[in-house]
């Protein structure tokens, strides 16, 4: 008897899609199969005013496959010079999701980030008014703290004063990769804090990166901690708690910039992540939660309907998918999980 699956079509809530050619390879890998995304503004030159949002929305269209109705959801890369007003605006016509706040230099394309957090207080004062999401990459960036401790740090030395000063801001602490996290997310009011996940921190600790031998695929921010901590995760993300749901995080580099002597933190999960998930969930019997955590808690915390389309994955013999895609800017390999995949999605 074939075992299959039907879900509500899954949203992201947090992924890269970045511009111009690579945009145009790695959008089909996500509109194939997800309804919606939270887009990361971390261009270069970063998505900064309402005016590069609604271009950048318009050229995520443009690269859309004919007949696919993904719908790009946007934010605005928070600087210290982000004015109140802009952000209303923004929000009030409907063209922003959220605002993702980076600390300076915690990550990929962050250097316009956030030093000094009183700088930015005029402005989530007026997103806790609006009800308006702050997505947050939850890092510190001192160079003593070492970096396996960076998000615990974070917790307690950004987040939680943050949350106290503004108690009404809602919150997403993006890809949270630790016990820290997920007990800190866990405690918090339902609906004013919540936290996405992603594909890769479910499947890889930290020896996946450098167990054997150097695996710069695996390697992103926040990089992957020991494995108590990636079981955490799966326990949060399993539970049915509706404060933890799905951002993939799928941040797509070209190989040259993975397999250098300096490179890029991202894994690129868009191609095979459904088929990732639905494996990760079975493995912990907890097949019955997957909707739950790629389909309805996020629409519910971002106060937006659930899709009404559906997805059926199907387990049979192991899924193939291409090892690498190729972009205009060159090959960009597809996250491996390391074992075999069942589930595949139903076209
Ligand atoms: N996660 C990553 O390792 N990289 C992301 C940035 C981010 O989400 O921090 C990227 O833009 O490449
Ligand atoms: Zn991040
Ligand atoms: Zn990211």
């Amino acid at each position: 008897m074939t075992q299959s699956l039907t879900i509500r079509q899954p949203d992201d809530w947090h992924l890269h899609l970045r511009d111009g050619d690579m945009l145009r390879a790695v959008l089909p890998e996500t509109a194939r199969h997800f309804g919606r995304a939270i887009i990361m503004p971390n261009l270069v030159p970063p998505v900064i005013t309402p005016a590069d949002a609604a271009a950048y929305r318009d050229r995520i269209l443009a690269a859309k496959p004919l007949n696919n109705k993904f719908q790009p959801l946007m934010t605005l890369y928070l600087t210290e010079e982000t004015e109140a007003k802009s952000v209303r605006a923004a929000a009030e016509i409907g063209l922003i999701s959220a605002v993702k706040l980076y600390p300076a230099g915690a990550t990929t394309n962050s250097a316009s980030g956030v030093k000094d957090f009183d700088k930015v207080t005029r402005v989530l004062e007026t997103m806790a008014l609006l009800g308006l999401p702050l997505c947050v990459h939850g890092e510190v960036t001192d160079p003593e703290v070492d970096i396996f401790d960076r998000e615990a740090v974070f917790i307690d030395t950004v987040l939680d004063p943050l949350r106290r000063r503004i108690p009404n801001l809602r919150v997403v602490m993006e890809h949270i990769t630790t016990k820290d996290g997920v007990d800190y997310v866990k405690d918090q009011p339902e609906g004013q804090m919540g936290a996405t996940i992603t594909t890769h921190h479910l499947i890889i600790d930290r020896n996946h990166i450098l167990v054997g031998g150097i695996k710069p695929h695996y390697y992103c921010l926040p990089v992957a901690k020991r494995a108590t901590h990636r079981s955490a995760l799966v326990a949060a993300a399993t539970s049915g708690n509706p404060r933890f749901f799905l951002g993939t995080d799928s941040a797509p580099h070209t190989d040259a910039n993975k397999e250098s002597a300096c490179g890029c933190a991202g894994c690129f999960t868009a191609t095979n992540t459904l088929s990732c998930l639905a494996e990760v969930f079975e493995r912990e019997g907890a097949l019955d939660q997957l909707e739950g955590f790629t389909s309805r808690h996020g629409p519910a915390f971002y106060k937006l309907p659930e899709n009404e389309a559906t997805v059926t994955l199907v387990k049979g013999d192991p899924v193939t998918y291409p090892a690498r895609i190729d972009t205009g800017e060159g090959p960009v390999t597809v996250f491996d999980p390391g074992f075999p995949l069942h589930w595949r999605v139903q076209d």
